[in-house]
């Protein structure tokens, strides 16, 4: 049964990347994505725009939607300070599996716990399964229209306070309509857009800031 692109992806990590060395997995899965196969990971250029909101955040806890290969799980777990956590919810096994090799190896798994679950069931459980209090920082990066409905799950678990920071993938390109219109004529979230490019591609794309006002 020959290999799927996401197992590909690892091994060239394994065979190429420093154990242990989060920069050297990122810039491998980079260097792979942009040179033999295309992937959605954020990459390096959306990268900087998040590396740079986690880094003037600095979250105790954060939640990352959409976990795939794990590139953005590493990228987000490196800039966390000591103590502080980042859970990613995956839903497909194949995916879940690939993300918890890729995060050991990169020797961040012990600020990541990988969820294997859809969002909408893991969402409910993050307060008293996850001993989740609030959440200071939200990367969402799953299907495009889930966006929406998860924000809102986010807020009907009391999961959000005032100055916890969502961040969204991919606004212009697939592009997330419903949760763009949903967010910013919301008076509870202040806004942003950061226009910038498609991973490994002179696309246009951006990432949407929201900040919850509580
Ligand atoms: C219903 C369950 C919801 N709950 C869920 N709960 C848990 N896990 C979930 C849930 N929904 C999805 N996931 C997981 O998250 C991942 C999904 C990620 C999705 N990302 C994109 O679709 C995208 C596309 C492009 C793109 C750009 C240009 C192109 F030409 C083509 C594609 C670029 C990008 O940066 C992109 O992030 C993973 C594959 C999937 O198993
Ligand atoms: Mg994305």
């Amino acid at each position: 049964m020959n290999q799927s692109k996401e197992q590909r992806i690892l091994n060239f990590v394994l065979q190429n990347a420093v154990r242990g060395d989060p920069c050297s997995v990122m810039e491998t899965i980079d260097k792979y994505c942009s040179e033999k196969e295309w992937a959605m990971n954020v990459g390096d250029v959306k990268g900087v725009i998040l590396d740079k909101t986690v880094e003037e955040i600095n979250p105790k806890v954060a939640l990352e939607l959409g976990t795939y290969c794990g590139y953005s799980a590493v990228r987000i777990a490196r800039l966390l300070k000591a103590g502080s956590r980042l859970l990613t919810v995956e839903f497909n096994p194949e995916f879940a599996a690939i993300a918890k090799q890729m995060i050991e190896f990169a020797g961040v798994q012990d600020k990541v716990k990988l969820l294997e679950g859809p969002s909408e069931v893991i969402i409910p459980q993050l307060k008293k399964k996850y001993e989740v209090d609030t959440l200071d920082f939200v990367f969402l990066d799953h299907w495009k229209d889930r966006y929406a409905p998860d924000t809102i799950l986010l807020q009907e678990c009391s999961l959000l306070r005032k100055g916890s920071v969502l961040l969204a993938d991919n606004i212009i390109f697939p592009g997330a309509p419903e949760f763009v219109k949903y967010i910013r004529n919301n008076p509870r979230f202040q806004c942003r857009t950061y226009p910038s490019h498609l991973e490994y591609m002179k696309v246009q794309d951006a990432m949407e800031k929201a900040v919850f006002l509580g």
